[in-house]
């Protein structure tokens, strides 16, 4: 693990780092960055982001203009849209020598980006949402992040690296070393089976079970949605026997007795052929296939949000006064 004292933020001083994108990880990180006392440059279209970058004092580039003027470079872009974008208007103004960073190694491991020989390539992956990257830095912390080189033409890529990880507040809460492999199939594996699917789909068919036994959705919504968070908290800080010390006796006998007949060894089975259609390419194909017109994903955001889950949070959020905050 390294932490604070493996990385000289020195490294970066009298560098240009452009960040290409202002969206959740973009923002965070560029923030981080400049508070960390270093020299960032946003690239971006004309746009939405563009504006926020600039109201929030970034000097802001086509994203020509920041590849030229970058000694080290983080595309922050959607995965789907990067490799269009690195081949159209990254690659042909890069300095020799630069480095090309990522946050997530999808487009290096599927081979959708292929960089020159005499680039550094590597990744800074924060384990978190990108407004908990800014949260925590502002609160004087940060989140764990991990680092991966893929190649490192000037010898540097992992000093840069490290650098890079203290400007956004990682190394407060220690940088673990992976590959790009590593990295892509866990992160992909995570969001679908456990952090996001998994997750909402439990939430989801809880809320509804209880709702069509005729039970209020309110009640529901605080029960399967709301204090979920709690009890995730407790989890986040002392693993799942902290969590078990302060729930009833009643609730654990409940969490051991039910837990496996929820999730029981076939959708253990079902995790396993997730992780092999991440790491066959199959699942990637899949997304990529859908992001040139984006039809499955239009039609279930929709679909989503008219969910008796969404309209009833809503409506309870509006009275939770410190969650507005
Ligand atoms: N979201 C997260 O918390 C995490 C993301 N990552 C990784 O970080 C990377 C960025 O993801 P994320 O922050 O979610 O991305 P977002 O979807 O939040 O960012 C979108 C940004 O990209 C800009 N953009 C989109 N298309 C173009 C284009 N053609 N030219 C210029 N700018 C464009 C958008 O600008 P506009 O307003 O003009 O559309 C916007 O600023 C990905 O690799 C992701 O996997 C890693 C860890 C966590
Ligand atoms: C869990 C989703 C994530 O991997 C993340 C916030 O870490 C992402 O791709 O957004
Ligand atoms: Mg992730
Ligand atoms: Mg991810």
């Amino acid at each position: 693990m390294y932490y604070e004292k493996d990385a000289d933020l020195g490294v970066l001083k009298g560098k240009t780092i452009a960040i290409i994108g202002y969206g959740s990880q973009g923002h965070a990180q560029a923030q981080n960055l400049r508070d960390s006392g270093l020299n960032v440059v946003i690239g971006l279209r004309p746009g939405k982001s563009w504006d926020t970058a600039k109201n929030d004092g970034f000097e802001v580039l086509s994203v020509e203009d920041a590849a030229r003027r970058a000694d080290v470079i983080n595309i922050l872009l959607p995965d789907e849209t990067q490799p269009k974008v690195y081949s159209q208007s990254i690659e042909p103004n890069l300095k020799s020598g630069a480095a090309i960073m990522f946050s997530h190694g999808f487009n290096i491991n599927f081979g959708q980006i292929r960089p020159t020989a005499d680039k550094d390539i590597f990744m800074i992956a924060p384990k978190s949402p990108g407004h908990m990257v800014r949260r925590t830095y502002v609160e004087g912390f940060g989140v764990p992040a991990l680092i991966a080189v893929e190649q490192n033409a000037t010898g540097q890529a992992y000093e840069i690296g490290l650098a890079y990880a203290k400007g956004i507040g990682s190394t407060r809460a220690g940088v673990i070393e992976t590959t790009f492999r590593e990295e892509t199939e866990t992160d992909l594996f995570g969001e679908q089976a456990v952090l996001c699917g998994g997750t909402s789909a439990l939430v989801k068919a809880g809320f509804e079970t209880l709702i069509e036994a005729g039970y209020q959705p309110e009640v529901a919504y605080f029960e399967c949605l709301h204090e979920l968070k709690l009890i995730v908290d407790m989890m986040y800080e002392g693993g799942l026997a902290s969590m078990r010390h302060s729930i009833s006796n009643t609730a654990e006998y409940g969490d051991y007795v039910t837990g496996p007949r929820i999730i029981t060894a076939e959708t253990k089975a079902e995790m396993k052929r997730v992780l092999e259609d991440i790491q066959t390419g199959k699942f990637s194909r899949n997304f990529l296939l859908d992001q040139s017109n984006g039809a499955f994903m239009h039609a279930t955001r929709r679909k989503e949000a008219e969910h008796p889950i969404e309209q009833v949070g809503g409506s309870l959020r509006e009275l939770m006064h410190w969650i507005k905050k």
